[in-house]
């Protein structure tokens, strides 16, 4: 199985095409107004022609309500759905549902007690990110640059696919990998030149770095 690579946070059409064009397998856009990444529905019906059938389109929400669903769904039409917030499990299974999405599910990690909560996810989930845990007082659960501590991982047995993500580069994605033996990393911030402006050059960077190290075990 390859690694898969995601880089998150698109907001131009010049960017996402640097990363269609550098090989990155999932692409995603933010849907939460206090983010720097925020796309209007208007462009993500723009960059959703674009990577249709290139990559995997992922919609990141932050515990959205149907209607604000519907609208990503029917404007991006995405291929899988990034639960940013606090969804239970019950909403979780909700949005599967009422959807018919593949749903991604993210734990926010500080300590290994944060991983309690896995078993219930992974029941519903069809894959999971393991992020950062954003900082009480931050403005936006994700998109931070912030690393956790990746041994967490370590020991896991999760019989579902994970990535992760939270402050990876092309400096830190090889040793993110070696640690949590993920089968796919995520990046925002680490691929920008200031909150919300992609750099080209650190995305091509950035999948360079995390393809090369593909002969490491994944899972
Ligand atoms: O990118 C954001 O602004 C954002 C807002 C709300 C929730 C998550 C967000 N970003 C996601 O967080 C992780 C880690 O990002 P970073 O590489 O540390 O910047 C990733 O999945 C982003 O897409």
């Amino acid at each position: 199985m390859s690694l898969l690579v995601k880089i998150c946070g698109l907001s131009t059409r010049e960017t996402l095409e640097v990363a269609l064009e550098a090989g990155a397998d999932m692409v995603g856009f933010v849907f939460f107004s206090p983010s720097p990444r925020h796309l209007s529905l208007e462009t993500a019906r723009e960059l959703g022609r674009q990577a249709k059938g290139r990559a995997t389109k992922v919609a990141l929400t932050v515990d959205a309500d149907d209607a604000t669903l519907e609208n990503i769904a029917e404007t991006l039409q995405p291929d899988l759905l990034q639960l940013h917030g606090k969804e239970s499990i019950a909403r979780v299974r909700d949005i599967k549902q009422k959807f018919g999405l593949p749903v991604m599910k993210v734990i926010a990690v500080e300590t290994s007690a944060d991983l309690a909560a896995l078993p219930g996810y992974a029941s519903i989930a069809d894959r999971i990110l393991f992020d950062a845990r954003a900082p009480k007082g931050a403005t936006r659960p994700g998109g931070l640059g912030n690393v956790f501590d990746w041994h967490v991982l370590e020991k896991l047995d999760l019989q579902l696919p994970f990535m992760v993500s939270g402050g990876l580069s092309a400096d830190n994605v090889a040793e993110a990998i070696r640690v949590t033996c993920a089968g796919g990393v995520d990046v925002s911030s680490g691929v920008e030149s200031a909150p919300g402006v992609k750099a080209p050059e650190l995305i091509r960077h950035f999948i360079r770095a995390a393809r090369a190290t593909e002969e490491l075990m994944v899972r």
